[in-house]
């Protein structure tokens, strides 16, 4: 299927920098995933996802830079000509038309009849819509005006499917069921599918490459597995995870970590060289060492480790569905810790007026603290 690019796109809109440099191209991670990568561009509110998308499909012109869709130059060419196709945020279903028809002016530029027809009915057929496709858009729930939309997409035929926000604002059970479908139609029918989320779950959940966007344009363009285990920066580590990724302020001092809270230390520190990859000689001095919820462990651990020791009453405990949820303040914050539930029932650990949480060595991700950019290789582990 036609990959799509984006190479140095800039924009404004009313008089704001929009897009400042957007690159967007497929890794070379791609080559692991079987068949076309279902791709996730992940980004908080207002960085520019949806003028990303509107950009590729031609709704919105750059003041700079080249879209591409399997390598031809298309920046120029209007919407119509570009085989692309979008689900917008809130749904663009004509109100006076029937889902039906909506969807025949989608799959109009397929100027054969009966494949028309075949575009129509099977879009029809794999979205499950059957029994409302003669209904207008006033008469549908907000998920089958949602699986409408996306039906729409598919009987156009196009080879680029483009998702602004397919899954919110819907109910949890309709929300996994589209997401599981949304999955299934990438899967069987040929076509390269973008789509748009804030949200880090979502993405984590359905997407075979994620592109994280901050600022106008793409921080890291990776695996879920590398967004999750590797970020790139403090941005990428906040932007997938719930909880959060912990951050703890330190710096590095005679060769050691040493962190602003006293409470925290690292166990069998041997010296910065070794243990963080970076050389104790290099300039950044002041880090930020990140820690995921579901890496931290109750008492200490045998190998390098962050310790955290906290007096029992500081704690907060909250019961979640498979885990419990732990708190406590630190610079602020909550620093939060994910424990399985029966850590409850099995432990006296949590009774003792001093309680000690620790996080395995290689669970640690080092970043400078100027930069926000990590500095520890994972892979050299
Ligand atoms: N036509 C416009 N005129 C001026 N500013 C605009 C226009 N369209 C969007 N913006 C602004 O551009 C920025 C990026 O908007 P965009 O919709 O691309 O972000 P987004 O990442 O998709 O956000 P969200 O997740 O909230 O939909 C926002 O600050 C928005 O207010």
């Amino acid at each position: 299927m036609p990959h799509v690019e984006l190479r140095d796109i800039h924009s404004t809109l009313g008089g704001i920098s929009i897009l400042r440099g957007m690159d967007f191209r497929i890794p070379d991670v791609a080559s692991t995933v079987a068949g076309d990568p279902y791709i996730v561009l992940l980004g908080p509110s207002g960085c520019g996802k949806s003028t990303t998308l509107r950009t590729i499909a031609g709704l919105q012109s750059p003041d700079q830079g080249q879209v591409l869709i399997g390598g031809e130059d298309v920046t120029t060419r209007p919407s119509r000509r570009r085989d692309v196709a979008m689900v917008f945020q809130g749904d663009s279903l004509y109100p006076h038309l029937t889902i039906r028809q909506s969807l025949a002016v989608s799959a109009a530029r397929t100027t054969d009849r009966s494949k028309r027809e075949s575009q129509i009915g099977r879009a029809i057929l794999m979205t499950g819509i059957s029994a409302i496709a003669d209904r207008h858009p006033d008469r549908l729930s907000g998920g089958e005006l949602r699986r409408a939309a996306i039906a729409k997409v598919i009987a156009s035929g196009a080879s680029v499917r483009l998702l602004d926000e397919p899954l919110s604002a819907l109910d949890a059970s309709v929300r996994h069921g589209l997401a599981a479908d949304l999955r299934r139609f990438h899967d069987t029918d040929a076509a390269t599918t973008i789509h748009v989320t804030h949200d880090g779950d979502e993405a984590m959940r359905m997407a075979d490459l994620i592109a994280v966007m901050a600022g106008g344009r793409i921080v890291q363009f990776d695996t879920p597995s590398q967004i999750y285990d590797a970020p790139n920066s403090v941005t990428v580590a906040q932007s997938i995870g719930t909880p959060p990724m912990n951050f703890l302020n330190a710096s590095i001092a005679n060769g050691e970590v040493c962190f602003e809270d006293d409470r925290i230390r690292l166990r069998r520190c041997e010296s910065v060289d070794h243990i963080v990859g970076i050389s104790s000689a290099s300039s950044v001095k002041n880090i930020i060492v990140g820690v995921r919820p579901a890496s931290v462990h109750l008492g200490e651990l045998g190998s390098t480790s962050l310790v955290l020791s906290i007096v029992r009453s500081s704690l907060s405990i909250c019961r979640m569905n498979h885990s419990l949820l732990i708190t406590v303040p630190i610079e602020g914050q909550a620093f939060a810790a994910l424990l399985p539930r029966t850590t409850l029932f099995e432990t006296t650990s949590l009774e003792k007026d001093t309680v000690s949480i620790a996080a395995g060595f290689d669970d640690l991700h080092f970043f400078d603290r100027a930069t926000g950019i990590r500095i520890n290789d994972r892979s050299d582990r």
